[in-house]
């Protein structure tokens, strides 16, 4: 570095702004979380990005102070890149009530473009700096998801979301033994070698060490992908695709755990993500399930209120999925529903 480039940091007065990305269900809200959360004292404005029709994170990022924009009608990286731009444009003009950026990415986006937009749009360009791209593994998951082998053409999401990061925080290294640890982390390392490793268990990383750390930088990129500013075209695996439901009514405990548990048992390896809000029969609580994978895990939420309707939110996302089989597997957990015997 030179001295003309510390001077020019130095003075550099740009909102920073960090990219949260990692593939689905590697634990981008449970970091988000923890980051609205705790006490830092600082004032994040956040931009948060969601696959799937039906938007469940909104209800998932706890409540916070800080201002959190809903994207949930596209994908950050190609559909809904202008109201991206619209949004950070929205904020620069009221940039007295922030200190900074974060931007968590759906699952499947490919950082790249986002990354972009921060040196292609002049103003952008002058207000705010891409401080890093912090990626999130799932150590239990990610190797099956490195090793897909893609059709000609179609990017390999969990591949690029490592490449380009600038910060990797190695989660769920509590459901793994050391040998994989190890083996994902040699992984990481053929794909970006000098990156920055954090290993942790429930995203519980130290804030120092992913916000405001400087660590993107504009030449390693250009120097592993010449085409980075000027290469716009980037193409998605069609075969991974979401359903949706949203559904009034009541669902029987019971039936609800049976088929979820056992629909994640036998199409798992297919659905890479699940997660929904549910109403249960008999109970006041909203109940919410997360899954990945064959992994699933079920908690209570906050209370329904008076004059709430009660409706069943679930999102499935993963490949050969099939409506209809969800749809009729959903209604017979209602209990409204008549179940075959
Ligand atoms: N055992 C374990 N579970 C975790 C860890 N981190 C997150 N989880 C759980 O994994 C599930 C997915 O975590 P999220 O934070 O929602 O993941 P995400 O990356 O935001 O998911 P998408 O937005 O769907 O891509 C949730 O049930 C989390 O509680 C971890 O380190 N260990």
């Amino acid at each position: 570095m030179t001295d003309d480039t510390t001077a020019a940091e130095a003075t550099d007065d740009r909102v920073p702004v960090t990219v949260l990305t990692g593939f689905l269900g590697s634990g981008k809200t449970t970091l988000l979380n923890r980051i609205l959360t705790e006490q830092h004292g600082l004032r994040i404005a956040v931009i948060e990005n969601e696959y799937g029709e039906v938007g469940i994170d909104d209800a998932l990022v706890l409540d916070a102070e800080e201002e959190i924009f809903e994207m949930n009608n596209g994908c950050i990286c190609c559909t809904v890149r202008g109201d991206l731009i619209r949004i950070l444009g929205a904020l620069m003009r009221r940039r007295d009530k922030f200190d900074r950026i974060l931007i968590e990415t759906t699952g499947l986006a490919d950082p790249a473009p986002v990354a972009q937009t921060f040196f292609m749009d002049d103003e952008i360009a002058s207000e705010l700096r891409l401080d890093a791209i912090v990626t999130l593994v799932d150590a239990a998951h990610v190797l099956p998801h490195l090793d897909e082998v893609k059709p000609e053409g179609v990017e390999n999401e969990a591949v690029e979301q490592i490449a380009f990061a600038d910060r990797i925080v190695l989660n769920k290294t509590d459901l793994v033994d050391e040998a994989t640890i190890e083996q994902v982390v040699s992984r990481i390392r053929a794909i970006n070698t000098p990156v920055e490793i954090i290993p942790t268990a429930h995203a519980a990383v130290e804030l120092e060490r992913v916000l405001d750390v400087g660590a993107f930088d504009l030449d390693r990129v250009l120097a592993d992908d010449p085409k980075f500013l000027t290469d716009t075209d980037h193409q998605h695996d069609l075969s991974v695709t979401s359903v949706g439901l949203d559904v009034e009514g009541e669902v029987d405990g019971d039936r609800i755990n049976e088929w979820l548990g056992g629909l994640l048992r036998t199409r798992g390896a297919d659905i890479f993500r699940s997660k929904g809000i549910l109403a249960v029969a008999g109970s006041d609580q909203q109940y919410v399930f997360q899954g990945v994978h064959m992994l699933l895990l079920a908690e209570g939420g906050r209370e329904w209120r008076d004059a709430e309707t009660r409706r069943n939110r679930l999102v499935f996302i993963g490949r050969n999925l099939d409506r209809d089989e969800l749809e009729r597997g959903f209604a017979d957990c209602l209990m409204t529903a008549k179940v075959a015997v």
